[in-house]
């Protein structure tokens, strides 16, 4: 396992450090300050969370100025890389320390949260932080310290600290001593209980013996008994049924001469009966005759009513045919009227038609009056309305100056370029005058001298000023002729736009006009027809007049329109009838009273209530006597049965005193039998109980016999356990093991040291001797540590970390060291280098931190800390 990479991000002095270690020896410098050390804290605290430095607490690695910080370290071990996330946090902020695992077949998280983290490492390294840091990692200054307590340096690499808490007097050997103890002391008490459970069996199997004999005596006894009961209880059983049925015949018995004496009394009353069904008999024949004569009553008293009404009904017929009569007089009367009327109806409705177009004329004539008022007075509305030929005309005028004053601007625009022309040709002469070298003058190509020069100067800039002038006036010209053709333009588009409203007013004009001369020969015609129809509708409204006159006679000969002679010869008729009818209602009642009748036909139903009453008790009394007719036949039969009865009793023989007899012997008998059973029965009850305690007690002896096969093999369990013990015991397998290592570490540590080049001829492990580890100089000479110099005790202190870590530490494939040349001089520091190189041949990666650039020779990978500011800088340098 090495280390491959290290990220750190507000740790200590770096705020945001990524660190590769992409050489065999990776050489850390910079100054005293700079941020080295951190680097190898940052390691140790990814991996178990501790720095190498003291720190109060872990808050203290946080950078100062931030609230978190982080860790990340990438093991690598054949290929296969293992990432530790470590994370600090200011007031207990949590985020979840992670390790995964990366390899060809992606990434994994092995473990959650810093503890499980801290154990992964731990079994991934085979080792914890102590022994790293005594071994591989080594702090500044510290290299020697390897020598102090080196035993028990080697006793964690090996654990032993775990054997001997296996040993521990509350170690779980002696724990399980402890516990086979007393279980075979729990064996020895079992064994006596076996003892006495055999013991118990054996008196509990007599007893069972002897109650098996009195159970079989008992049960002959029983047998004996029971026959003889049997037989008794037959015999009373049979005495018994003859007595129920003797009380049976006695109570049948019993109930018949009730019954006799009930049906003797009952048939007594006959004589009473018959009498009294012969007085009513006789009392109730008058019966249907009074039923008949209220029947005659309440005829006559209904024909008497109905006499009342037709008598009634004949006085209103009367009424009617007078009123009848009066009505077709009326109607005689007012005939003529109705007739007149009639045919006025007649010719106002033959006029009707001509009447209704009169009407609808008259209105259309007031209409188109209205319509052709209203647009004469739109017509006047209108005013005058100029002539849109006229406004024509002037815009062709106004065309014309435009036309006139265009040609003047394009006369002006010519001269205005002439004149700018002409002024930029002066001034270009000006210039060139100004620049001419030689002596010929530009404008006339004669002598040019200085005073020429200044005169055709002079005179140019006259006439420049002149032409200006000119173009100035020509431009206001220019100006003012442009504004009239603006103008001219601005009118030209007003008097179009009055042309549009003179052209739109005129064609309005036009279409009103035609519209009311089309209205007026239309009013004409109307008038026309009006004319025509005026005689017709003076006849219609004289017509009118005279049906208003007569309208109140029409509608009174209406009233009587109904009424005519066959009327009233019906009712005529109807009255004959009445009368009639009434003359026979009259013969029919007379004899009787009208005022008593109800009184008589009070009286008879009062009667006929009473009758029925009578007749009511008749049915009974003859019911009755149909019932004793039954009851003698009964009587007859019942007497019969006693007789029968008495035979029957008589034949059974029965005897109660021999009954009683027989129960006093049987009830004896079956005391003896229960007497036996219940003995019986307590002997059976002991023999089970007996029986069941047998075979709990087996169970019991065969569960403990169980129990004791295990005895044998707990006692030699006992004597191996204790034997171990004492194998695992510092004098016994510790000591043996501790020899081991020191073999293999001595062999290691002088196989490293023969590369070191020093004057030894061997150095020796003693874990006894004070000082643990002795050298031999080449005259033979044993040394211990404190006589060495200051580098030999660093070379032996470093092949010895080298030699623990390939003996013992395999899974560790790292060496780091911070600071290792302090306290060495030129030459000692000359032989370390050559030392660390050497190294390489035991342990794959060395990570070493310094400020000393001589030691910049021994590494291949050299990383820069500065400090730059308040954080921690890192850089990789070539070291070619
Ligand atoms: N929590 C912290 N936040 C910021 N800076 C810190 C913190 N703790 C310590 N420092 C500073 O970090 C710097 C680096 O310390 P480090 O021990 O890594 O230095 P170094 O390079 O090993 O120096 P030296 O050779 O002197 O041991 C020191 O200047 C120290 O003051």
């Amino acid at each position: 396992m090495i280390i491959r990479k290290i990220e750190l991000k507000d740790f200590l002095s770096h705020k945001d450090t990524t660190i590769e270690f992409n050489g065999t020896i990776n050489v850390i410098i910079g100054h005293n300050g700079a941020g080295k050390s951190s680097i190898i804290d940052s390691i140790m605290f990814g991996l178990f969370r501790k720095p190498l430095r003291d720190v109060r607490k872990q808050e203290d690695l946080i950078r100062k100025g931030s609230s978190r910080g982080s860790v990340i370290l990438t093991l690598e071990n054949k290929g296969v890389n293992y990432t530790i996330k470590r994370y600090l946090q200011n007031r207990g902020g949590s985020t979840e320390d992670t390790i995964s695992i990366k390899d060809q077949n992606g990434s994994k998280t092995l473990g959650y949260g810093a503890q499980n983290v801290t154990q992964k490492i731990k079994e991934m390294l085979n080792l914890d932080d102590e022994v790293l840091r005594s071994t591989i990692v080594v702090g500044q200054g510290k290299i020697d310290s390897v020598f102090e307590n080196l035993p028990n340096t080697i006793k964690a690499i090996l654990k032993l600290d775990k054997i001997e808490k296996l040993r521990d007097s509350n170690g779980p050997i002696k724990e399980l001593i402890d516990e086979i103890q007393l279980e075979i002391k729990n064996l020895n008490t079992i064994e006596e209980w076996l003892k006495k459970y055999i013991q118990e069996k054996k008196e509990k199997e007599q007893r069972l013996t002897f109650l098996k004999n009195e159970l079989s005596t008992l049960s002959k006894k029983e047998e004996e008994v029971s026959k003889r009961y049997d037989e008794i209880k037959k015999r009373v059983e049979i005495e018994e049924e003859k007595e129920r049925k003797y009380s049976e015949l006695n109570s049948l018995l019993g109930k018949l001469n009730e019954e006799i004496s009930r049906l003797e009394k009952e048939i007594e009353k006959e004589k009473g009966l018959k009498e009294e069904k012969e007085k009513l008999s006789l009392e109730t024949i008058q019966l249907d005759q009074l039923r008949r004569e209220k029947e005659k009553l309440i005829e006559i008293q209904n024909k008497f009513k109905l006499l009342d009404s037709e008598l009634n009904n004949y006085s209103l017929l009367i009424k009617d045919l007078e009123t009848l009569k009066e009505k077709l007089n009326k109607k005689k009367e007012f005939l003529p009227y109705y007739n007149e009327y009639q045919q006025i109806e007649e010719k106002i409705a033959t006029l009707e038609e001509k009447e209704k177009e009169y009407d609808t004329l008259l209105k259309q004539i007031q209409k188109l009056e209205n319509d052709i008022e209203q647009i004469k007075a739109k017509i006047m509305g209108m005013g005058n309305i100029p002539d849109p030929k006229k406004i024509e005309e002037e815009i062709e005028k106004l065309n014309k100056e435009i036309e006139e004053k265009s040609r003047q601007k394009e006369d002006l625009n010519n001269q205005i370029g002439e004149i700018k022309g002409k002024i930029s040709e002066l001034n270009r002469i000006l210039e060139n005058l100004n620049e001419v070298k030689g002596n010929t003058c530009p404008v006339c190509g004669r002598e040019l001298d200085a005073h020429h020069k200044i005169k055709i100067s002079t005179e140019i800039k006259v006439k420049t000023e002149e032409l200006k002038k000119e173009l100035q006036n020509k431009l206001l010209e220019l100006n003012s002729i442009s504004k009239l053709i603006s103008d001219y333009n601005q009118k030209i588009n007003e008097k179009r736009k009055e042309q549009q409203i003179a052209i739109k007013k005129s064609s309005d004009y036009e279409s009103l006009n035609s519209r009311k001369e089309e209205l007026i020969k239309e009013r004409e015609k109307i008038y026309n027809r009006i004319e025509e129809l005026k005689q017709y509708h003076e006849l219609y409204n004289e017509l009118k007049k005279k049906e208003k006159e007569l309208r109140p006679k029409y509608e009174e000969y209406l009233k009587y329109s109904d009424v005519d002679e066959d009327k009233i010869k019906e009712k005529e008729e109807q009255v004959a009838k009445l009368k009639e009818e009434i003359e026979k209602l009259k013969k029919e009642t007379s004899g009787y009273d009208k005022n008593t009748i109800g009184e008589q036909i009070k009286n008879i139903e009062k009667k006929i209530k009473d009758l029925e009453e009578k007749k009511n008790r008749l049915n009974e009394i003859e019911k009755e006597l149909a019932v004793i007719e039954k009851y003698k036949q009964i009587l007859v039969q019942d007497k019969e049965q006693v007789v029968k009865l008495k035979t029957e009793i008589e034949n059974l023989n029965f005897d109660e005193n021999k009954l009683k007899e027989l129960k006093n012997t049987k009830d004896e008998i079956e005391k003896k039998l229960n007497d036996i059973r219940i003995k019986k029965g307590e002997v059976s009850g002991e023999i089970n109980a007996i029986e069941n305690s047998i075979r709990e007690i087996d169970q019991k002896i065969k569960e403990l016999e169980g129990k004791l096969k295990n005895k044998q093999t707990l006692l030699s369990a006992f004597d191996k356990l204790k034997k171990l013990r004492d194998e695992l015991s510092e004098t016994n397998l510790q000591a043996y093991l501790m020899n081991t290592v020191r073999n293999l570490v001595e062999d290691s540590l002088n196989n490293i040291l023969s590369r070191f080049d020093l004057a030894f001829s061997r150095v020796e492990v003693d874990f006894n001797g004070k000082e643990g580890i002795y050298a031999y100089n080449t005259s033979g000479q044993r040394l211990s540590i404190n006589q060495l110099s200051g580098g030999e005790r660093v070379s032996i202190a470093l092949a010895l970390r080298l030699a623990l870590a390939k003996s013992l530490m395999n899974e560790v494939g790292f060496l780091i060291l911070d600071e290792p040349t302090v306290n060495l001089d030129e030459y000692r520091k000359r032989e370390l280098i050559d030392i660390i190189r050497s190294t390489v041949e035991v342990v794959p990666q060395i990570i070493v931190v310094t400020h000393d650039e001589e030691l910049l020779q021994a590494g291949d990978y050299v990383i820069k800390v500065e400090k730059k500011g308040d954080s921690s800088k890192i850089e990789v340098i070539n070291v070619d």
